[in-house]
């Protein structure tokens, strides 16, 4: 899966992420109105608007991207009909020939891993019948329980030809709080992406490694020194846009070949029609504000890549 990442990255010319984070505050009126009739005001009304929202940005602008990253949060917050609503969104990205990401940042033990891994992953078996249940095709990995709890995830990308992102280097604001301790006088989130390195370097596709990493675009300069610690492995880099990130910020995140980063944008993506720069869209039109936003982002991006 890698591969085919990597593949369409240069296809597109985009390295970046168009992130599935539906919230109801985000989605135009029309829709709700429409959902809420069928479903009434019911978890099931709230699970179709964010299925409805998902698919008109999806339409709107699976030609230009390579991958979207839905976030399983946003999905969960509606219960079983949000789970729905979200395996839906994966059939369809699916569909569409889009990687998908899924963000679940999952780790725990080896055993209780083993059965994310199968989730999100890989297959179940059924008696004599064998089934995939929610099928993205890479997962976010949290690698704080260590190498058991990353391992079952491993295996199971080994089988499937899937790929992970370990969080190395979150985005947040207090990610600093443990991720930044000294260690031996080395920050935590360098060690991390040092065994990232290790893990990724038994687990190559053609170019890159499918076993990546999580590492904010609030953290330019760190970004800069894991580059170097995990050469082969695909950097996701979130906090684009609403979170403050820039293009010019994210050079130091690709290797000189003009890979090895891939860059998300959710708000700023999904909710673009509510900005001003694509007001004049309005709320009928939130996909095509979607679709201007994507545009604005490649070409903020290239144009720093291409300005190094
Ligand atoms: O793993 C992630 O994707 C992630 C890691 C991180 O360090 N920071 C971070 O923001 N994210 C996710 O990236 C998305 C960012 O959303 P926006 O800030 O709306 O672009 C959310 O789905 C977050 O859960």
């Amino acid at each position: 899966m890698i591969n085919k990442l990597v593949e369409k990255i240069k296809k597109t010319g985009a390295p970046i992420v168009v992130g599935l984070d539906p919230m109801l505050s985000y989605i135009p009126q029309h829709i709700l109105d429409k959902a809420y009739a069928e479903y009434g005001e019911t978890l099931e009304g709230a699970a179709e608007a964010v299925w409805q929202f998902n698919k008109e940005i999806v339409d709107k602008t699976y030609d230009l991207i390579p991958a979207v990253k839905p976030q399983i949060a946003m999905y969960e917050q509606f219960g079983i009909p949000g789970l729905e609503a979200f395996k839906k969104t994966v059939d369809y990205c699916k569909s569409k020939d889009l990687v998908i990401i899924g963000d679940v940042k999952r780790g725990d033990i080896g055993s209780t891993s083993a059965a994310y891994a199968t989730g999100h992953l890989g297959k179940i078996k059924v008696g004599s019948k064998e089934y995939v249940p929610f099928g993205e095709d890479f997962a976010t990995v949290n690698p704080y329980l260590g190498s058991d709890g990353v391992n079952p995830f491993i295996d199971v990308c080994k089988e499937e030809k899937k790929g992970l992102f370990i969080l190395v280097k979150t985005s947040n604001p207090s990610s600093g709080e443990f991720q930044d301790r000294l260690i031996d006088g080395r920050p935590l989130y360098e060690l991390v992406g040092e065994k990232v390195a290790e893990w990724g370097a038994e687990c190559m596709g053609d170019e890159y490694s499918y076993i990546g990493a999580v590492v904010g675009a609030t953290y330019p300069e760190m970004g800069k020194v894991l580059r170097k610690i995990m050469p082969k492995s695909y950097i996701l880099v979130p906090g684009y846009g609403a979170q403050g990130g820039k293009g010019k910020d994210l050079v130091h995140f690709f290797n000189e070949d003009g890979l090895g980063a891939i860059v998300n944008s959710s708000r700023g993506i999904i909710a673009a029609y509510k900005q001003e720069a694509y007001a004049k869209f309005g709320a009928e039109n939130f996909g095509d504000a979607s679709r201007a936003a994507v545009e604005a982002m490649i070409a903020d991006i290239s144009g720093a890549l291409a300005a190094k």
